[in-house]
């Protein structure tokens, strides 16, 4: 593919002088779009790596953020849904005819990236837009965002997936924004990298543990969870998420006929997110927004991945979450 047709993210045609100098001091590494590079323990495409950079340089916590977290593919655009449509129900709507933000844009327009959205270009971008609380996402493994959470009660949710799941994903993410055909040795190279801990914001493991031992050591500023136990107990995960927001929901919202947890589950389910105009149309980040959403499914990795290859995934997590409490 042509380096200009790529996404912003994952070239390498804005970065600093100061950025030139580091990177080529940095541990790298080759996949089949470009060149990868090794900083504070997690991979980045060169831009990406500038956006993080200038995050980590000009990103001040304010106490009521809220930042959604996860590795690519592991549920972040059903989770930023949830979390909109949760707040969004504090508001006083009963005057107002105005569409659903669901409705008037993606999830991702809604909830940038820190990262590869908000500071890819600038370390002091506009954030005046943003009203309390202000949302955020990122793909950033937990240590690199570099919150004080002594002295800032900012609010992280994590979303961790099945890591098979998540290859499958990535693989017919890639095949469709690098329009390609589903080509299994793609499919074949990025289980390589996800084994050798080298895929992009990877190694997966180191990413998950930083979350799920932050969930431990700060449980009022990080939430663990799992799409999983969304896809199995989706009312439980979103009161639980709802809680952890510091906006349950009320005996009243319970009792409501077609209940509050539910009308929220279904806006934001795959089919009613997928199937709204907003998201038929129009692309963020030079993604297409229905590539966004595909099968949501749990275990469709068995329709993909070889035995050997789920057993080598097997035996590599259960060696990684050795003495760390945590199970997949
Ligand atoms: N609302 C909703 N409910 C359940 N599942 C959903 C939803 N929206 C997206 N998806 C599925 O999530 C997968 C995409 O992951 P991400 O949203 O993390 O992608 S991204 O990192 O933001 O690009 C991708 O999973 P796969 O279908 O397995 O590819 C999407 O289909």
């Amino acid at each position: 593919m042509n380096e200009k047709e790529l996404p912003e993210q994952l070239r390498d045609d804005n970065l600093s002088e100061e950025t030139k100098t580091l990177i080529s001091s940095l541990p790298s590494t080759k996949d089949f779009i470009g060149k990868l590079y090794n900083y504070q323990g997690c991979w980045y495409y060169p831009n990406t790596l500038q956006g993080v950079l200038n995050f980590q340089k000009g990103f001040k916590p304010q106490e009521t953020d809220i930042i959604i977290a996860s590795y690519p593919k592991s549920g972040t655009t059903w989770l930023k849904a949830l979390t909109v449509a949760l707040l969004e129900r504090l508001k006083d709507i009963s005057s107002s005819d105005a569409l659903h933000p669901l409705q008037s844009d993606n999830p991702h327009g809604i909830v940038p990236f820190l990262e590869f959205g908000l500071y890819l270009k600038s370390s002091t971008p506009d954030l005046t837009k943003f009203s309390s609380p202000r949302l955020f996402s990122t793909h950033m493994p937990l240590h690199t965002l570099q919150i004080p959470f002594e002295d800032s009660p900012c609010k992280i949710v994590y979303v961790c997936r099945d890591v098979k799941d998540v290859l499958v994903s990535q693989w017919y993410f890639r095949c469709a924004y690098l329009q390609k055909e589903l080509d299994k040795r793609l499919l074949e190279s990025l289980f390589e990298s996800l084994c050798n801990g080298v895929g992009y914001f990877g190694p997966f493991w180191e990413h998950v543990l930083s979350y799920w031992r932050g969930s431990l050591e700060y449980p009022k500023h990080v939430l663990f969870m799992r799409y999983e136990e969304m896809k199995s107990d989706p009312a439980v995960q979103v009161k639980r998420l709802a809680e952890f927001l510091g906006c349950p929901f009320t005996e009243e919202e319970e009792e409501e006929e077609s209940g509050s947890v539910d009308k929220i589950l279904e806006l934001c389910s795959l089919r009613s997110l997928s199937s709204m105009e907003i998201n038929k149309t129009g692309s963020k980040y030079d993604v297409h927004h229905s590539n966004y959403f595909r099968k949501g499914e749990v275990g469709d990795s068995k329709n993909h991945l070889t035995h050997e290859m789920e057993n080598k995934i097997n035996m590599i997590i259960e060696e990684k979450y050795k003495g760390s409490g945590f199970k997949y």
